[in-house]
Formats: structure tokens, C-alpha cells, sequence
């Protein structure tokens, strides 16, 4: 984790020395990170801007993607697919950055088996995720995807050994709460037309992509931290690139196995919209994918797994209104209220994140003097 938070249990003065002792490995192994180079008020605009990414960028996904559906799109691959294939745009910031030296704690060969690994696991991840929103209505599986929560509570416990403190437990009691009213919220009819077999059939595939989702986010903070220990944004870039470059060719083996890609031409003729909709609909949806995609790792580098999971879950809480304006849907007390849990939410777990700055703060000056 960038900022410097508070991992384990221990008193203020031991929490001091432990954060110092990192710092002091960082600099005397000569890898002083890019990161630790930011202020703390720079550390701040850039959460802040990928919160905004990541809500923004992955309601809109999530709202393209609902399109395709609607004007006639069918295809499970291919909305696997469009989550993951539009990570070539990443070369150019990747190319704009800065050189920073090559040097890294780990082989090519660990490197190589942490993006395949993780691009497996983000493939199926994606390939279970248009699955839970095909079976289910936007609201029951908002609820499912609520669970995320508490898997990256655990999984962040025992792999990155975070602490749980007061605040965590009740960020993520207020934004469970919140999906939860979204997802009792039910107006909108379950696509699988009433049988409840493929209602729970897409309720299994949804709870299994969550904890899929947590796993990976947990492993990802547990790779940059202990494994890559190379904190430049090159390495958010490159871990963003990889692992998108495995789950799509996952997508396209996917496409060809199932022979949907011989659907596609029937597809885009009788897309409601045109043609030129459809391609600019995927194009959108896939660009919008990798925002928020990048986003979500850049929060995992400079926060946390369970902040960015935190801030992935607002956004699905923040779809349903933003489908007030596109789609014409209604707004009920439900959404007003659904906002008005999810604030206090994010605001406890900013407030954690606040705290330990504090203790890292107290424990450099302390050292000055
Ligand atoms: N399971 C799951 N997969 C995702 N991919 C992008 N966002 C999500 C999410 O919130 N849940």
C-alpha cells in the first residue's frame, strides 16, 4: 500500500516504528518508489481522480453495456470481451510517463506468472459478471455484488493483513446497506422471465464472481506490495496492460469455442440502432471499461484493495441514477435513500485513511527532531 496505512495490530508507537522501518528499507535497497515522492496533499488529487474515473468511467460501461443488450446484442464473449480489450490505449500514457529505472525485486518469470495468473482470474471474473447481468435484474444482483464487501474485508485480512478497524466495519456496513435498498428497489423485471432456477443459477454465478473479484483485487495489493515492489505508475499501467491482454485473449478463445462469433454479422445487421451504433457501442464500452479498469488499480496501489472495491460498489449504487437520465428510469426513494447510506460509506473509510496519515505524519516529525 502507497499511502502509508496501518496493518497490524499494534500500539501508536509501535504502528510509528514499523511504518518508519518500511520507508527506511524502501530507500537504503535505493528503490525509493515515484510514489513516495508525492505530498500528501498530491496523494490526495490523485485519489480523487480515480474515484472520479472509476464511478464515472464504469457507470458508463455499465450503462453502454445495458444498451447492447437492449437495442439487440447477445452476446456473453463478446460483452466479456469489451471489458477487457481496450487496454492498447494504456501504451500512450504508459509511453508519456517518465522513464524510471527498470530495476524490481522480482524475475521476469514471477512477472509473468502474476499477469497470467491474474488475467485468468479477471477473464472468468468478467466472463461470471455478464452472466449475473443477463440472469438477474439490475437490482438483485447489485445486492449479490454487496457481498464483495465482506469477501475483501477477509480476503484483505488474511492476505495483506489489514487491519479491521472501527471505521472499516462501518464503511462497509453502510454501503451493504446501500446496495441492499437498491437491490429491494426491485422495479425493474429479472431477465430471466420469472424461472427461478436461472434465478438462482445467476445468483451462485454472481456470489462466485464476487469472491472471484475480491480474491483478485487482494492478490493484486499483495503483488505490488510484498512481490513487484516497484511503486511507479508504470507498474499500474503494466499490471492494468497485462492482466487485460490475458482475460481477452481468455474472451476471444471463448468466442471462437462457442461459436458465437458466427452470430455477429446477424448481430450487428439487426442491431436496432445501425451498424455504426453498434461498433461505436462496443468501441465506448471498451474504452470506458479501461478507464475505470485503471482506475480500480490505481486505487489498489495508492490505497487499498478494499477502497477500491469500496469505490467500485459506489459506482454500482451510482449507475441506477445516472439511468434516471439515459434510460428514463424512475426515481424512487429507494435510489434517494440508497445515496444517502452510501455517503456516510466512503466517508468513514476516507476518514480511516485520514487517521493513518495522521500516525505516519506524527512518527517523520518525531524523527526530525
Ligand atoms: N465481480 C465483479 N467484477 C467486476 N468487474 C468490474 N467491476 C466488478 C465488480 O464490481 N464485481
Amino acid at each position: 500500500m502507497i499511502h502509508p496505512s496501518v496493518n497490524s495490530p499494534l500500539n501508536i508507537d509501535e504502528e510509528e516504528s514499523f511504518l518508519l522501518k518500511e520507508e527506511d528499507e524502501a530507500s537504503s535497497e535505493e528503490v525509493l518508489p515515484q510514489i513516495m515522492h508525492l505530498k500528501r496533499s498530491q496523494w490526495w488529487i490523485f485519489v480523487f481522480i480515480s474515484i472520479f474515473f472509476l464511478i464515472s468511467a464504469q457507470a458508463v460501461a455499465v450503462l453502454l453495456g445495458r444498451f447492447y443488450y437492449d437495442q439487440g446484442g447477445n452476446s456473453k464473449w463478446i460483452s466479456t470481451l469489451v471489458q477487457t480489450v481496450g487496454f492498447p490505449i494504456l501504451y500512450l500514457p504508459l509511453c508519456l510517463l517518465p522513464a524510471s529505472p527498470r530495476t524490481s525485486y522480482c524475475s521476469f518469470k514471477t512477472l509473468v506468472w502474476i499477469y497470467l495468473s491474474l488475467g485468468l482470474a479477471i477473464g472468468l471474473d468478467n466472463l461470471l459478471y455478464s452472466y449475473g447481468l443477463l440472469l438477474l435484474s439490475a437490482s438483485a444482483y447489485s445486492l449479490i455484488c454487496g457481498t464483495q464487501l465482506i469477501f475483501n474485508a477477509v480476503f484483505s485480512y488474511l492476505i495483506n493483513s489489514e487491519k479491521i478497524t472501527f471505521w472499516t466495519v462501518m464503511s462497509i456496513f453502510f454501503l451493504t446497506v446501500s446496495a441492499l435498498v437498491i437491490a429491494l428497489d426491485d422495479d425493474s423485471n429479472s431477465p430471466s422471465g420469472g424461472s427461478k432456477w436461472i434465478y438462482v443459477i445467476g445468483c451462485l454465478l454472481t456470489l462466485l464472481a464476487s469472491l472471484i473479484y475480491s480474491l483478485q483485487l487482494s492478490l493484486m495489493q499483495f503483488s505490488f506490495e510484498k512481490i513487484i515492489r516497484k511503486e511507479t505508475f508504470a507498474m499500474v499501467l503494466e499490471m492494468q496492460i497485462y492482466t487485460s491482454l490475458v482475460a481477452s485473449c481468455v474472451s476471444v478463445i471463448g468466442l471462437f469455442a462457442s461459436g458465437e462469433w458466427k452470430m455477429l454479422r446477424m448481430e450487428m445487421e439487426e442491431f436496432h440502432k445501425g451498424h455504426v451504433s453498434y461498433v461505436l457501442t462496443l468501441v465506448g464500452t471498451s474504452v470506458s471499461w479501461q478507464l475505470g479498469s485503471v482506475s480500480a488499480v490505481a486505487l489498489i496501489f495508492l490505497v487499498s484493495s478494499l477502497f477500491s472495491n469500496l469505490i467500485g460498489t459506489l459506482s454500482l449504487i451510482v449507475t441506477p441514477l445516472a439511468a434516471l437520465v439515459v434510460f428514463d428510469d424512475k426515481l424512487t426513494v429507494a435510489k434517494i435513500a440508497a445515496i444517502i447510506f452510501a455517503i456516510p460509506g466512503v466517508a468513514f473509510y476516507m476518514y480511516k485513511n485520514y487517521l493513518d496519515g495522521l500516525i505516519v505524519e506524527r512518527a517523520r516529525e518525531s524523527l526530525a527532531d
